[in-house]
């Protein structure tokens, strides 16, 4: 006996987090819950404003015609429905077929927002792998250099990832590049898209030899994974991607290009951000997921992050807008 639940949810976000063009002031998504017998499977369908082509409101239309085709018994085909229905409802199915192992990977690499100092002293206070992730591309790029070799002269074990969302024209990424003395550069891991194109982006990794990896390119249409001269990883944001599936077909292509694959964060509630840390341990043992994003809420949703004390708003507290 089949059923299923669609619950609608609004999470205050802290106030300084800005999507390229606007400032996310309530994070808003749905939750699909599916039961057959004793089993239970829940999934997070949550578009992320400025990175999603579809709305909170048309995901959530198409997630209840595809629940209600569930209950019916149907298959769902998720190739051609939206990536964040596709990734809520295919994670759902998996965690009520008992697919998605309980372990995760709650590592995360420490998000620089702020003054670089705080994150210098967080660091050499961690144990194990010394991973930071630092937004790059925002200010002047010759300061974002002088910082990423601060980070890297102040913590010489360190693994910096860096990220430009290709805000960078050939000229400024070498204005950045300069900065970073050239015995410095194998501390950083990556630096994501650091131009406008990808062409430039591979151009600008041969001419400096500092690896790149790739996140909105892995969404464009046409993209294949392959091995190519300085590219080292591609992210995956399961909400933008699609399916559990496609995110699997991804990993693995990734491995066999001999890239690393990073499960990342779209800004999902704390329930989506620990099904993605138990997809990443699953599927990516061993690579620090990208999932510092707690950070940026001001509320948590049913399932508590570790170490996170924000509030946690129970499912139960939450409208159901459909159920079957
Ligand atoms: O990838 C990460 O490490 C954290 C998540 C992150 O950076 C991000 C989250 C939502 C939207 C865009 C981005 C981004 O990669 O710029
Ligand atoms: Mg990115």
């Amino acid at each position: 006996m089949r059923s299923a639940k669609l619950y609608q949810y609004q999470l205050p976000m802290d106030s300084g987090v800005i999507l390229r063009n606007q400032r996310l002031v309530t994070r808003e998504g749905w939750i699909v819950e599916l039961r057959d017998g004793e089993a239970v499977g829940f999934g997070e369908v949550a578009p992320l404003p400025e990175f999603s082509q579809e709305t909170a409101e048309q995901a959530g239309q198409q997630a209840q015609q595809l629940l209600n085709a569930w209950v019916n018994g149907e298959a769902l085909d998720y190739a051609t429905a939206l990536p964040s229905v596709a990734f809520g409802l295919s994670m759902a199915e998996l965690e009520l077929a008992g697919g998605l192992p309980a372990e995760g990977n709650y590592q995360v690499a420490p998000l620089c927002a702020g003054d670089p100092d705080d994150l210098v002293e967080e660091l050499s206070k961690m144990s194990g792998d010394k991973i930071a992730k630092i937004k790059v591309g925002m200010y002047e790029a010759v300061r974002d250099g002088m910082v990423a070799n601060m980070f890297i002269e102040a913590i010489p074990e360190i693994r910096l990832r860096l990220d430009a969302n290709r805000k960078w024209t050939p000229l400024k990424a070498q204005q950045f590049a300069k900065y970073v003395k050239p015995e410095h550069r194998a501390g950083i891991a990556f630096l994501e898209e650091p131009c406008k194109t990808p062409a430039d982006s591979l151009a600008f990794a041969a001419e400096t030899g500092i690896n790149i990896a790739w996140d909105e390119t892995v969404r464009d249409e046409g993209f294949e994974v392959k091995a190519e001269p300085g590219v080292v990883a591609i992210v995956i944001k399961p909400t933008l991607v699609g399916s559990v599936q496609r995110c699997m077909e991804l990993v693995e292509q990734a491995h066999d290009a001999k890239l690393t694959a990073v499960i990342s964060s779209s800004m999902e509630s704390s329930l989506g951000l620990n099904q993605l840390a138990r997809f990443a341990a699953w599927q990516t043992p061993g690579v620090i997921p990208g999932l510092d994003t707690m950070q940026l809420f001001r509320a948590q949703l049913e399932t508590p992050w570790p170490n996170c004390d924000l509030s946690v708003t129970g499912l139960s507290e939450l409208e159901v807008v459909w159920q079957k």
